[in-house]
């Protein structure tokens, strides 16, 4: 799979400080080529988290085409978006989202549960997940509500690998977590990299950067205002 940006631009509209336009990207294009790792980096504000929003199509982008595959996801229909998400793109961010009472090992089932993928099946892939990502088994029927912010972080990740997605979206994957387990992830991005994934991350460990990325995108070369 390629995700392919051309010409990409974003404003935002401040409708309570009197509509003022503010430009956050200007002009972007680039391409990840399958099995590519490609790292977003810039200053804070620079505008990589909008870029990454703007790819998995959750903040409007005003002109351009984002092409993940064949679709492109400025123009694409509502339902599109809900399928390529499904089975093309994943999007692992750093905070999980949960939705209270499912048990940890559901949460890691369920996007394989939605392609069709039998429970056993499903189950079976979220349980080998965790045990990787070190989850102890006393806590996969329990919702992780209370679980603490890196067990949730961890739960996230795993959600976010058990499909074998053809391209992902990557949000400081390996923030606040232990060595062993920043390596478990380190090891699963080498493996997505490895069947053909294209990736895009925002990686503040430099470490990890120099690890799994093959090419860095510095996002200010694109921001109104703050071009060299
Ligand atoms: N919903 C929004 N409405 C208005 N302005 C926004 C919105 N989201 C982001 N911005 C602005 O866009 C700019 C880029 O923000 P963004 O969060 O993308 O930066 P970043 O590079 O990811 O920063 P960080 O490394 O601190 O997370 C900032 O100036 C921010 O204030």
């Amino acid at each position: 799979m390629m995700i392919e940006l051309r010409e990409v631009s974003k404003t935002f509209t401040l409708h309570n400080q009197g509509s003022a336009v503010i430009g956050v990207i200007s002009n972007v294009s680039f391409t990840v080529a399958p099995g590519e790792c490609v790292a977003l980096t810039g200053a804070s504000g620079a505008g990589k988290s909008t870029l990454m929003r703007m790819i998995y199509g959750n903040y409007l982008t005003q002109s351009g085409e984002i092409r993940i595959g064949d679709v492109d996801i400025v123009q694409a229909e509502p339902r599109e978006v809900i399928a390529l998400r499904r089975e093309v793109l994943g999007y692992v961010s750093q905070f999980l989202r949960v939705v209270p009472r499912v048990p940890t090992l559901d949460v890691v089932a369920d996007p394989l549960r939605a392609l069709g993928v039998s429970g056993a099946d499903a189950h079976s892939r979220a349980e080998e997940l965790l045990r990787q990502l070190n989850i102890p088994e006393r806590l996969w029927s329990l919702s992780p509500t209370t679980f603490s912010g890196g067990e949730q972080q961890r739960v996230n990740i795993a959600r976010g690998f058990a499909h074998a997605y053809p391209a992902m979206l990557l949000d400081e994957p390996t923030a606040s977590l232990d060595a062993a387990n920043r390596e478990v992830v380190l090891t699963l991005i080498e493996a997505a990299k490895a069947r053909g994934a294209a990736i895009i991350g925002i990686f503040h460990d430099e470490a990890a950067r120099a690890r799994v990325c093959d090419r860095e995108i510095d996002v200010s070369c694109f921001t109104p205002g703050l071009a060299a």
